[in-house]
């Protein structure tokens, strides 16, 4: 269904190009996430657009549509993508609810599913160039989907896109050393994010400095290190990714069809899909340069400049929407009455429960999203209509007023 009008809501993340907000369609009341950035700057996003709209795979973020809306904050014209809501957040997310290791079994559903995309994708022709445990959500079906196009290169599209591109830890060695980008590269990534999902690490570790993990990964002869209480299976696979030299590596076509993935199809549990239901997390967790997307012109120097850019990241939650200051009365049940919506800062009290918070005052701001059944509203007006638990209305978004990067969700206890 098209979206015509439609509701921002809490910012889900920022990323270099964009804020992610979580908005709701006023018509159908359902819930879409909403990539925004000042048209004057929009350009990525315009690039993103004219490749996602022209996907369709359930192991690709799915593309909503999109329009230009007023900010009435600062008057400024936004360009607004319109992507399907990912409640689960990231891969990396993820990996960090498992205490930093996926079991080897949820690792072969999710590579079989990321691979999926990638075969998908470079079928038509396209090069994601930025493949990661951040560039991968979690959807409401428990799939992992690739997202985040803005580094993308498309053969056939509009917005060709030539440059070299992406982030250094993930990048292949020809990738590193300025030379090419193309689908195998991907592939090398998909490896990287393979040893994301093991180890809950960055593939090169005990590096200080992009310049140098760029050199190593360009100009030596290594490889990132296996972990080594992986099967063999495991590690044939991710041999095959990590080759070196790309015209030996292995295509996503080829990888489809390894026994590491071959068997997993329909591995993605209703577990994993009732564990995806979590909240969203703050970008500023994940503000390692390790982490960042650049667009890497040439220059190692250059390169520099632009990590230290990166890393000044915003805080992910503004100040200047509209949340409400509540205060905890009870560390237990139900959220019995959530005050009204009107009036940003303004200070009222809810009782609250189940799982501890370590804070007594936060904020929030209902979204009216209910993770169990679906995307109706259980908040209307500003009011709980069905006594939910913590964990019935997932959307209702706290985040702590002293640490402006943490948040929750109602029904989630503490997850800093
Ligand atoms: N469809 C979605 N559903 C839920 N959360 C999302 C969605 N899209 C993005 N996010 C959140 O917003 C964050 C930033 O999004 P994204 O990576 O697309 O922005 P970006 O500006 O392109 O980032 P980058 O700096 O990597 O280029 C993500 O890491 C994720 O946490």
């Amino acid at each position: 269904m098209e979206i015509q009008k439609w509701r921002r809501g809490g910012v889900l993340g920022r990323g270099s190009c964009a804020t992610v907000s979580i908005a709701t369609n006023s018509t159908s009341g359902e819930s879409f996430a909403v990539k925004s950035a000042p048209v004057s700057r929009a350009e990525v996003l315009r690039r993103e657009q004219s490749i996602l709209s022209s996907l369709d795979s359930p192991f690709i973020i799915s593309y909503l549509g999109s329009d230009i809306s007023k900010d009435h904050r600062t008057d400024q014209l936004c360009y607004n993508l319109f992507l399907e809501y990912a409640p689960g957040g990231s891969l990396t997310d993820e990996v960090k609810r498992q205490y930093g290791r996926l079991p080897e079994s949820v690792v072969r559903s999710r590579t079989f599913e990321i691979l999926s995309g990638l075969v998908y994708l470079h079928d038509m022709g396209i090069v994601h160039c930025d493949i990661k445990g951040q560039n991968v959500l979690i959807g409401s079906d428990g799939h992992a989907k690739i997202a985040d196009f803005g580094c993308a290169k498309c053969e056939f599209c509009e917005y060709a896109g030539s440059q070299i591109s992406g982030t250094p830890m993930y990048m292949a060695p020809e990738v590193a050393r300025g030379e090419e980008q193309g689908t195998l590269a991907d592939v090398w990534a998909l490896g990287c994010t393979i040893i994301e999902m093991f180890t809950g690490t960055v593939p090169w570790v005990g590096f200080s400095d992009p310049v140098a993990v760029l050199r190593q990964i360009g100009h030596s002869s290594d490889v990132p290190m296996l972990p080594d209480w992986i099967s063999d299976e495991a590690k044939d696979f991710l041999s095959k990714c990590l080759i070196r030299n790309p015209s030996k590596r292995w295509s996503a076509e080829q990888l489809i069809n390894h026994p590491f993935v071959a068997s997993s199809e329909n591995l993605t549990s209703e577990k994993s899909v009732i564990e995806s239901w979590v909240s969203p997390k703050s970008i500023l967790d994940q503000g390692m340069w390790e982490s960042m997307t650049l667009n890497l012109e040439s220059e190692p120097l250059e390169r520099i400049g632009m990590l230290a850019g990166a890393s000044t990241a915003e805080p992910a939650w503004s100040d200047d929407e509209d949340w409400i200051t509540v205060r905890c009365k009870s560390e237990d049940a139900f959220v019995t009455d959530v005050p009204s919506t009107s009036g940003g800062g303004k200070e009222e009290e809810v009782s609250l429960a189940g799982g501890h918070m370590e804070t007594e005052e936060f904020q929030f701001k209902p979204h009216g999203y209910d993770s169990v059944s679906g995307n109706k509203n259980c908040l209307e007006g500003g009011k709980c209509n069905k006594n939910c638990r913590f964990s019935d209305c997932n959307s209702v978004l706290l985040k702590t007023r002293k640490e402006l990067s943490m948040r929750f969700l109602i029904g989630y206890p503490c997850l800093v």
